[in-house]
């Protein structure tokens, strides 16, 4: 009885002195980040040491979607206080965003982010950092590559004009000359699915036609979960002891990744024997062995005899991209091609010249090559992805204090001038994608307007935005830039020349559409968010499809 008296005694002092240091080190953190030197910097103020910006109770602390009010007040860069004590960089300096983005290692993504999507999707590229991304990226690099997008490219359009069939259905109940309101965003999600497993990773979702699919079925689950995951999912997923509660989310997590690893696993399996049947045949159509995807060029160039063994990925590592497949391309790409739908919807004008000029073309299916080379789709693609940015902007944590060098040197709050920017360890840093992309000062007095027509001449200052593609940041740059960028921009090329052909977009009068950024920018109607996602649009058929 003593004895478990004493050890009952000896583990509660331990875990009490356990408490005390971890209590003690998160001040200390605090403190730290209390004194870091983006306090001088000009920016919103607020006497909230905890919450920061969020524990303000004026309109303008209610999250970043003030940015652009922050940024006409502030200037181009200014700082924040968030969460936990951090002060937060903003800037939309195109010098200090590339040194930022190309210093990949100093800037990776918060601990808090990796670890939401670590637990959902695995170790996979989108939050895999250091030696382990250089490694996943080299191999990966290849897979989306534009011969290997110009393989894909005919699968874009054999879904494409699945959609345009059943919305064909959908409309021969209706009056033909009327249209009908019908939800694009539902409609381009599933078809933005089906896409992904076919040219993804081989896989038939079958979005398009049933919700029963096991694979979509425990994503939809998950990713609704997530989104809904509330206060308690919020500490569940800054804090491991609260993981281990089995929640309703931490069972719909767990199940989820059981379906996706007992299907994923069996792709690879597959996948392997079939490109070590492809390696063994001397057959000139051997790559037609192991199949046209994403995920088999990735097995093959993780199997090539080049590679030492110790830089080749796991099968773990390797499942865990089809997660990522899934979780960076199909919402992204769905909810870019539902905001066009919408521009287009309110510019009839760029609708009509767009139609114009797609059916001029004579196949049903133009090759990646032909597709590129229409200039109206292009514009507009290229307008679509800058206005309507899906993902609005993103956040890094600096590793070790660094000097941000400046193309517009900025005042602080002493009235002292700087050429650089001074940031400490554990401070953030926000790139706001959609604010330089509707910078005035980089876009001209319209940058607030959907203007296709602006890519004839694009604006000298927007080239030195370090965007990936198009001097836009929707896909970000540097080594961390969105690896899909060729698949989505060619996807969405494929489903608006087939969707545009045959039907006429106009918005629902009455409806206001609003956005919300969960990660990805997504659509409701504004006053009736309880219903859900959804982007309603009437739908006419063309008068004459060709
Ligand atoms: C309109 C569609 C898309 C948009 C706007 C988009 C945007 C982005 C952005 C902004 C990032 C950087 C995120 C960050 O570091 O904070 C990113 C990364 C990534 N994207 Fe995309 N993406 C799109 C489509 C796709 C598609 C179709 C795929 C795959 C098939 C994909 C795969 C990835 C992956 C794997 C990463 C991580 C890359 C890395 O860290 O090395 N994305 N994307």
């Amino acid at each position: 009885m003593m004895d478990y008296l004493w050890i009952y005694r000896k583990g509660l002092r331990a875990l009490l002195v356990l408490l005390a240091g971890f209590v003690l080190y998160n001040l200390a953190q605090i403190a730290r980040r209390l004194r870091s030197p983006l306090r001088f910097l000009p920016g919103p103020h607020t006497d909230q040491w905890l919450f920061g910006i969020l524990g303000n109770s004026s309109e303008e602390s209610k999250g970043e979607r003030f940015a652009r009010t922050w940024y006409e007040k502030h200037g181009r860069t200014f700082s924040i206080r968030v969460f936990g004590g951090s002060y937060r960089l903003i800037t939309l300096d195109t010098r200090a965003v590339a040194h930022i983005l190309l210093h990949a290692d100093n800037y990776p993504k918060p601990e808090t982010l990796r670890t939401l999507l670590g637990v959902s999707i695995g170790e996979g590229l989108l939050i895999a950092e250091g030696d382990v991304h250089k490694r996943q990226r080299r191999i990966m690099n290849p897979s989306f590559s534009p011969g290997q997008i110009r393989e894909v490219t005919p699968m874009f359009f054999d879904t494409a004009y699945q959609l345009r069939d059943l919305l064909n259905t959908v409309l021969s109940k209706s009056p033909e000359s009327m249209g009908i309101e019908i939800d694009m965003y539902g409609w381009v999600g599933r078809a933005a699915l089906d896409i992904i497993g076919q040219a993804g990773f081989g896989y038939q979702f079958n979005a398009l036609y049933d919700d029963n699919n096991e694979l979509f079925r425990a994503f939809h689950d998950l990713f609704h979960a997530m989104g809904n995951a509330g206060i308690l999912g919020f500490l569940q997923n800054r804090f491991w002891i609260l993981r281990q509660i089995p929640t309703k989310l931490i069972n719909i997590i767990r199940i989820s990744k059981a379906t996706t690893r007992k299907i994923g696993m069996g792709l690879v399996r597959d996948k392997k024997r079939a490109v070590q049947e492809e390696l063994q045949s001397k057959s000139i159509e051997k790559s037609r062995i192991a199949g046209r995807d994403l995920l088999t060029a990735l097995i093959r160039a993780n199997m090539a005899e080049d590679l030492a063994p110790g830089h080749q990925m796991s099968d773990d590592e390797v499942l865990s991209q089809i997660s990522t497949f899934i979780a960076a391309g199909h919402e992204t790409t769905a909810s870019g091609l539902g905001w066009t739908l919408l521009s287009l919807a309110q510019h009839p004008g760029v609708q009509d010249k767009l139609r114009e000029e797609l059916l001029l073309v004579l196949e049903e299916s133009p090759s990646m090559d032909d597709l590129n080379a229409l200039p109206y789709l292009d514009m507009v693609v290229k307008e679509s992805m800058r206005y309507n940015s899906p993902v609005t902007g993103t956040t890094r944590v600096v590793v070790k204090d660094d000097q941000i060098p400046l193309q517009h040197p900025v005042v602080d709050r002493n009235g002292v001038l700087h050429e650089t920017v001074h940031v400490q360890a554990g401070d953030q840093v926000r790139v706001p994608i959609l604010e330089m992309n509707m910078s005035k000062e980089m876009w001209g007095e319209d940058a607030a307007e959907f203007h296709p027509e602006r890519w004839t001449e694009e604006s000298q200052a927007a080239r030195n935005i370090p965007g990936v593609w198009a001097h836009i940041m929707t896909f970000l740059g540097g080594p961390r830039a969105c690896i899909g960028y060729r698949f989505s921009v060619i996807e969405s090329k494929a489903l608006l020349f087939v969707l545009i052909r045959a039907f006429e977009f106009a918005p629902v009068p009455g409806l206001d559409i609003g956005g919300k950024s969960v990660i990805v920018y997504r659509p409701h109607i504004v006053g009736r968010e309880s219903e859900g996602l959804q982007l309603p649009l009437i739908v006419k058929r063309v008068a004459k499809t060709v």
